[in-house]
């Protein structure tokens, strides 16, 4: 519906990809037309090495001709560029509507900038409408559901958490943990609710991603625009 729109962020996107670059290439859609641009301009001569944050973008990039490794070999990694699936105040972000939500973490911790590629409709004023992926490990998924609930309600939330996928075949990320997606609306301080998260037993990460992406080059129908962190 928006492919367009995606397309021309990321290939703004590219203008920032510099010869020699340890790349971070990030999953989803407007990843994956990244991914598909990136994979144009390396067959054009273009040097870089790229780290996949998941299992999908390994399998494009390769098919790409994308030269990759991993965050163990290469260590820091220059830039970052991923989608979103909101984009909310100071480009802080809800992320892992793909399930890729902990991989993109690392490999944009890992980074020393991340860039965020759009269509104009990822950007909200509140965090919260699009569910806010929780990933949990299999184990004591009841007893860490509970926790959740305690700290969203501590942080004045409240909404369902759905186990992604369904009870008998639930959805398993390429780390072999389950999602919970919290149905909460609206995340006003996701700053203050980030850490509470991480800090329960049981939950591995989640999609908000603070203080990360630097820009964001987000799609609409009159060209592309630049956000940046501090505007
Ligand atoms: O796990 C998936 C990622 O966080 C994606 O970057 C995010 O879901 C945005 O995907 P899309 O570009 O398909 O909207």
């Amino acid at each position: 519906m928006n492919d367009a729109l995606k397309r021309a962020a990321a290939e703004k996107a590219l203008d920032d990809v510099k010869p020699g670059m340890k790349l971070g290439i990030g999953t989803g859609s407007t990843a994956d037309l990244f991914t598909k641009a990136l994979g144009a301009k390396v067959r054009g001569g273009l040097d870089i090495i790229g780290v996949p944050t998941s299992e999908r973008t390994r399998a494009l990039a390769e098919k790409e001709g994308i030269r990759l490794s991993t965050l163990d070999e290469l260590g820091e990694l220059d830039l970052t560029i991923d989608g979103a699936d909101e984009i909310g105040p100071g480009l802080d972000l809800i992320k892992g509507g793909g399930g890729a939500l902990l991989r993109e973490k690392i490999v944009a911790s890992a980074s020393r900038r991340m860039i965020v590629i759009a269509d104009g409709t990822k950007v909200v004023p509140t965090l919260g409408a699009f569910p806010l992926p929780i990933e949990v490990v299999a184990f004591g998924l009841a007893a860490t559901r509970a926790a959740i609930n305690t700290v969203l309600r501590a942080c004045g939330l409240d909404g369902a958490l759905e186990l992604r996928g369904d009870a008998d075949h639930p959805f398993v990320t390429d780390g072999g943990h389950y999602i919970l997606d919290a149905h909460l609306a609206k995340i006003p301080e996701p700053a203050q609710l980030a850490p509470m998260l991480v800090g329960i037993p049981g939950v591995v990460d989640h999609g908000l991603f603070i203080n990360l992406a630097e820009k964001a080059y987000v799609a609409g129908q009159d060209g592309v625009e630049t956000l940046t962190a501090r505007a």
